[in-house]
Parts: structure tokens; sequence; C-alpha cells
């Protein structure tokens, strides 16, 4: 049987048609997710997509998880559905306390666009295992609130229990903390980072890179094996 992966549309979200053709490419059926309906229509896994929601009024993400379907994933994440937050969907995963930490606005104050260099930290996540430790990839990165902070105490847990998934290598674009790009829970089903993974997933378009298409792979081999 074919496995099915939500890409949740909030009101702003803006790559969840990407997200979809990424899941497409890897093999899965994409299934699209209302933000205003609890049911996830039994998907596999989820994927919160990159964007705008609710025009990143109060903090990016802040309102989007409050959404209907986010009380559902929350749940459901908990019990080990596997969900992945890209960009705008890492900053709903964190407002939602899924992943901990937060978001500031770039050290720069500017809105970065730039290919970006991130190092695998941690390739046994759901949506990692068709990586490898220490692995270069090159994907998309646009964000203006991607500067991932955190209390000493909890980027002490995360480094120490291997839980930095991404590094961003080369630059480090907004001044996050230890150059972190993406982080997991302590289960590995929920992943989030700030780079554009369902970017680069085709060699037609951009750099030509498919370094993005790993995420989607995984998750997918990982659902067919369980
Ligand atoms: N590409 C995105 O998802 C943008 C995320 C968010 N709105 C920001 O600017 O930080």
């Amino acid at each position: 049987m074919t496995a099915r992966i939500g890409v949740v549309t909030f009101p702003g979200s803006l790559d969840d048609r990407d997200a979809q053709r990424a899941v497409r490419l890897a093999g899965a059926e994409p299934v699209a997710l209302w933000h205003r309906d609890k049911d996830l229509h039994q998907v596999d896994a989820v994927v919160l997509p990159g964007g705008f929601s609710y025009g990143d009024y109060l903090r990016c993400g802040a309102i989007s998880r409050f959404s209907p379907v986010m009380d559902t994933i929350i749940e459901q994440a908990k019990a080990g559905l596997p969900v992945l937050g890209i960009c705008n969907g890492f900053q709903v995963l964190t407002e939602s306390h899924l992943l901990p930490g937060a978001m500031l606005r770039n050290e720069s104050l500017h809105f970065v666009c730039r290919d970006q260099k991130l190092r695998v930290e941690n390739a046994a996540t759901a949506w990692t295992t068709d990586y490898t430790v220490g692995q270069e990839i090159s994907v998309p990165l646009k964000n203006g609130e991607g500067r991932f902070t955190a209390d000493a105490r909890t980027i002490d847990e995360l480094e120490a229990e291997g839980r930095v998934a991404f590094r961003y290598l080369d630059v480090n674009p907004n001044g996050s903390i230890n150059d972190i790009a993406g982080i997991t829970n302590a289960a590995g089903n929920v992943v989030g980072l700030m780079p554009h993974p369902e970017h680069a997933v085709e060699p037609l378009v951009g750099t030509g890179r498919t370094d993005g298409l790993g995420f989607f792979t995984s998750i997918l081999k990982q659902l067919v094996s369980s």
C-alpha cells in the first residue's frame, strides 16, 4: 500500500505545493490537510510546510499553533506520528512545544535567501535515515526569523542526546546557537529545520541538486517497513 503523507495548509502557507510534490517524487501519496480540519484522514506522516502562516503576526507560527489541525497533530505526534516541520513548519513545532526552543529574528535583522550548506548530524530520525552522519548537503534557505535559541540547559541536552539533526556549514546565516539548523525530539519522529529540503528534489530546478529528497525517501522507507 502507498504511504500517505499529509501536508497542512494554513492561511499564508507558501510551500505546501512543493512539499506535496516532494512527497510524490519520493513515491508516497500526498494528502492535503486543511488547518481547520481536526481530521488527519488517516495519514501515516505529516509535513508542516514553509511560508508565512497568519502573516507571521505575533511571532512566526504563534497563531497556527492553535489551529484545529494542530490539536490532532500534537496529540498524535506524542504517540509517534512522524512530523516534519520545514521553516515556518519548524516555527509551528517550537510554538507547539513538540520541539524545544524558539526562533528569533535573524541576527542581521534581514530576510536571508541563499543556498545553504548543512552537515547531517543525526541520521537516525524518521526523516533522515537516507543520509549519513557527517554528510554535507546543500538546500535553499529563506527566512526572516530563523535564529534558533533555547536556554543553556536545553542546548546542552540537545547536544548531549545527539538531537541536533543539522548544522549550518560555512556560514551561519542567522546567528543560531551552535550553528543549529534543525533538531529532533527525543523519539526521533518529530524533526524541524529552517532550510527547505522540499525545494531541492529535482535536477531541473535551482542548483540542480536533489539533496533534499532524502527526507522524503527516508520517511517512506520507515513507513513501508513498519
Ligand atoms: N520560508 C519560510 O517558511 C519563512 C518562514 C518565516 N515566515 C520567516 O520569515 O522566518
